[in-house]
């Protein structure tokens, strides 16, 4: 099979910053491949060695000339109904057969969208594959709790460790409590215990992964 993107051991330098550092990928026809990355982990300059506008250090970069969209970032600063709109235009442009290769900050976007994720940090692929692979391992929602008093804090994670097998992260600013909430039954079960156990909380929720968690995850 070939395919109309089709990267290998993509290095590109500017001066002493390595901006992309060993890059593989493939992208086949009639497909999304969502490039998922915070600031500087080199998103922009994928899609300006992919373009032509710059050449590689080393590796083997082919892009097709036609049938190939790429997109750099194409819904940063859009709302939420314009966002639909592009996400539409996207879906529907992969449907016809254009390989689609695009960036985001999003963790949400590119599950959305990709039907293959590559997560980029600082250069590097830090983890590639089907999108539904990939929201699987990084575990779906958040669960956070905090305390209504602060002394119960410890007390509070010491449950969610016991219950999840993880130590809880604590926001030091909110006192806010988080962890990867794998079994959806857990904040049923989490209510109960800290009803059990007499501890009032004042917030108690599910929230989708930060990009931070997730790339951490799949570090
Ligand atoms: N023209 C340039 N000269 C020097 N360094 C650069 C240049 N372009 C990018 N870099 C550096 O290369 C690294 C990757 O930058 P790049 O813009 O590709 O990241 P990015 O993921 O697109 O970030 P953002 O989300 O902020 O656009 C960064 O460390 C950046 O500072």
């Amino acid at each position: 099979m070939s395919y109309p993107i089709h990267v290998e051991g993509l290095v590109k330098r500017y001066g002493g910053t390595v901006a992309l550092d060993g890059v593989d990928l493939r992208v086949p026809a009639g497909s999304v491949a969502g490039v998922l990355g915070s600031a500087g982990s080199g998103k922009t300059t994928l899609i300006r060695v992919l373009s032509g506008l710059t050449g590689p250090d080393a590796g083997r970069v082919a892009v097709r000339r036609a049938g190939v969209l790429l997109l750099d970032e194409p819904t940063a600063g859009l709302g939420p109904h314009d966002r639909d709109r592009r996400w539409d235009q996207i879906r529907r442009t992969a449907g016809d057969g254009t390989a689609v290769l695009l960036t985001t900050r999003l963790p949400e976007e590119a599950g959305q969208l990709a039907d293959r994720m590559i997560a980029l940090d600082r250069g590097r692929v830090v983890a590639s594959g089907r999108a539904g692979e990939l929201r699987r391992r990084t575990g779906g929602r958040i669960l956070q709790v905090r305390a209504t008093v602060a002394a119960d804090g410890a007390a509070v994670a010491a449950i969610l460790h016991e219950m999840t097998g993880t130590v809880p992260a604590r926001d030091d600013r909110t006192g806010l409590l988080s962890v990867p909430a794998g079994d959806p039954m857990l904040m049923s079960a989490l209510v109960r215990r800290l009803d059990a156990a007499d501890i009032p909380v004042d917030e108690l929720g599910l929230r989708l992964p930060s990009l931070d968690e997730v790339l951490r995850s799949l570090r």
